[in-house]
């Protein structure tokens, strides 16, 4: 062989075999991966992630994904005249509106997902809340004295199901969408499904991705960018008005699901190539890390 070309091999056995520790370390483990609408938007980059999740699935982890779509919601609304309508970046939810939400999630983006992944060589399952019971739930209170409609708190997580998925072989695609006790759909903010996912599996790893590369001090400042964040770091942001609309149920779901045993929880930017191996298999990561 010519020597050009056995540096190249000897240079790729090198980076598996840096990979090691990491693969040794999840092996086996639930990782709880959250896409959001707004990363979705940049459908170029869909491919590459869906390729580290399929990495991660043949590597040993288990992960398991649940998505957003909020933007298409908000599209497929338009396109019928009807005005979304938020409060504390929850979706006011009439009856018309479920219908669409609920179309959109589970019949179109969720298929759309399953189908890349299964491109790839996985064998990805796409469900929501309903099949199977996976996540119950009942109507939300009020927000802010405004009634949300067919909004829903999440009251339990089908676990049994989850796990014997994501420990065989397949990768589970959640669609935000609960059931309730006479058979009623709730839509459910995905940030707050995959930490009430994560917490009930006890997952290793939480990963939101999202469109910013973490969380800011100044929203529109990159450079602002905290690489660790305390709870009392975002406490103190929240109560300053520097936490807002789509990062809040973000934060959230990142300290309950800290507080209650899931071992680490990770906020990322989804529209740059391969986010996720850069995060699990580097020391440092990248994005914010939500501590306790
Ligand atoms: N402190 C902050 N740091 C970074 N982003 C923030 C912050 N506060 C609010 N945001 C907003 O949160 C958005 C991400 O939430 P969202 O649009 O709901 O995304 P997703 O579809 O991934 O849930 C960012 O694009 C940004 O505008
Ligand atoms: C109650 C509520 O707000 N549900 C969300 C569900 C989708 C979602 O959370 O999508 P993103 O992750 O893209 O924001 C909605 O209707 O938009």
């Amino acid at each position: 062989m010519e020597d050009q070309k056995m540096e190249q091999y000897l240079e790729r056995a090198h980076m598996l075999v840096e990979a090691l520790p990491y693969i040794q370390r999840l092996f086996g483990k639930t990782i709880v991966i959250k896409y959001g609408g707004a990363a979705m938007m940049h459908d170029d980059l869909t491919q590459k992630i869906m390729e580290d999740i399929t990495l991660l699935k043949f590597v040993g982890m288990n992960p398991i994904l649940v998505h957003g779509g909020g933007p298409d919601i908000n599209h497929m609304l338009d396109s019928l005249d009807i005005k979304p309508n938020f409060v504390d970046g929850l979706r006011v939810t009439d009856d018309a509106t479920m219908e669409v939400v609920q179309m959109v999630l589970t019949g179109k983006i969720n298929k759309e997902i399953v189908a890349k992944l299964n491109g790839m060589g996985a064998s990805a399952i796409g469900l929501c809340g309903i099949d199977g019971n996976i996540i119950k739930a009942v109507k939300a209170p009020p927000k802010n004295g405004v009634d949300l409609g067919n909004v829903g708190q999440i009251t339990s997580i089908n676990t049994t199901l989850l796990n014997t998925l994501a420990h065989d072989q397949y990768i589970p695609v959640i669609a935000p969408v609960g059931t309730g006790d006479h058979g009623e759909s709730y839509n459910i903010n995905a940030d707050t499904v995959a930490g009430a996912i994560a917490t009930a599996l006890k997952a290793e790893k939480l990963i939101f991705l999202t469109d910013t590369d973490g969380i800011r001090t100044k929203e529109d400042d990159p450079e602002s960018l905290l690489y660790v964040a305390s709870k009392t770091d975002i406490l103190n942001m929240i109560e300053e008005g520097k936490i807002t609309g789509g990062m809040l149920p973000k934060v959230q779901s990142c300290l309950s699901a800290i507080e209650k045993g899931v071992g680490r929880t990770h906020i990322l930017n989804g529209t740059i190539p391969h986010p996720i191996i850069l995060e699990i298999f580097t020391d440092s990561g990248i994005g914010t890390m939500v501590t306790g």
